[in-house]
């Protein structure tokens, strides 16, 4: 156990689900009281890692219903160079909450986290339609504004009901019952291993040299000729010109391994960038 506790970056305030989900890194960490340091965006909880602010940030990184965090994606392909050290994945069961004493018919504008409004969007369209949607930079800073004006609901998770003194107006509002976000726990770039599992993985970044017939095909080959299996691929614009495409992929292993080395080698001749983002405990 280190002397002091290290301190965990988090899309604060206190009470949203990444909140959460860093406390459940801590504790597999064995951190008891771990120090977690609030952010108001993605952006600063990777600012904070690269900089060596804090020794970890945890940032969602895919919803079951919504797909892709974006803003984590980006971040891993294009700014930070902080490496995924562990994957945590949570329930998420999101409340509609409301002022104390205000009721449904006095709401006028629902407040959330673009992905608490998204998970919710079958909901909202029954009970709530017509009501104009706010975004917050986090579900439990919903949480905070529902409390304080009756014409204003919140999504968030009952604890930051229970923080901002909301009232849980109704509980399990998100459009599908096995609704799952998973984070990511991210270190700055070189940091040790910290985690173990019986099944590693690793998550990569691919940069095509430039845009032709086949390279999406031949990426693959190298991991199918390599007898690597890929669990996740998906594209995110280049930011350079429409069209243009980079990859993530996830695949069953660690760079440790010899067929991931393989791989990789034959790759990095064929492509511009790879970019391995991190091998660590399967979730
Ligand atoms: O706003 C929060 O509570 C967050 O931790 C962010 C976040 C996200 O970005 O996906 C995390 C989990 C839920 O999917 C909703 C919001």
């Amino acid at each position: 156990m280190p002397a002091t506790e290290p301190t965990f970056a988090y899309l604060g305030p206190a009470g949203t689900y990444s909140d959460e989900a860093a406390r459940a890194f801590a504790a597999r960490l064995g951190a008891d009281e771990p120090a977690l340091f609030e952010c108001s965006s993605l952006d600063e909880v990777f600012d904070c890692v690269d900089r060596g602010r804090c020794e970890y940030g945890v940032v969602p990184t895919e919803n079951s219903l919504e797909g892709p965090v974006t803003a984590t994606l980006d971040n891993f392909a294009f700014k930070s160079s902080a490496s995924i050290l562990g994957e945590e994945v949570l329930d998420i069961h999101h409340c509609l909450l409301l002022a104390p004493g205000a009721s449904l018919d006095e709401v006028e504008r629902v407040a959330s986290h673009p992905q608490g409004l998204a998970q919710c969007r079958r909901f909202l369209s029954e009970r709530l339609p017509g009501r104009a949607s706010v975004t917050t930079s986090s579900t439990a800073e919903s949480a905070r504004l529902s409390a304080a004006d009756p014409h204003v609901a919140g999504i968030a998770n009952a604890f930051a009901a229970q923080l901002y003194g909301a009232h849980v107006a109704e509980r399990d509002i998100e459009d599908h019952f096995g609704n799952q976000t998973s984070f990511a726990l991210i270190g700055r770039q070189g940091h040790p291993s910290v985690l173990s599992g019986p099944r590693m993985k690793t998550s990569l970044a691919l940069f095509l040299q430039a845009d032709k017939a086949g390279a999406l095909l031949m990426i693959l080959s190298e991991f199918a000729y390599a007898n690597v299996n890929l669990t996740k691929i998906q594209s995110r614009p280049t930011k350079q010109a429409l069209g243009e495409y980079m990859f993530f992929i996830d695949l069953e292993g660690s760079v440790n391994d010899l067929a991931v080395q393989t791989a990789l080698n034959c790759l990095r001749l064929k492509l511009r960038e790879v970019k391995v983002l991190g091998s660590y405990p399967a979730a």
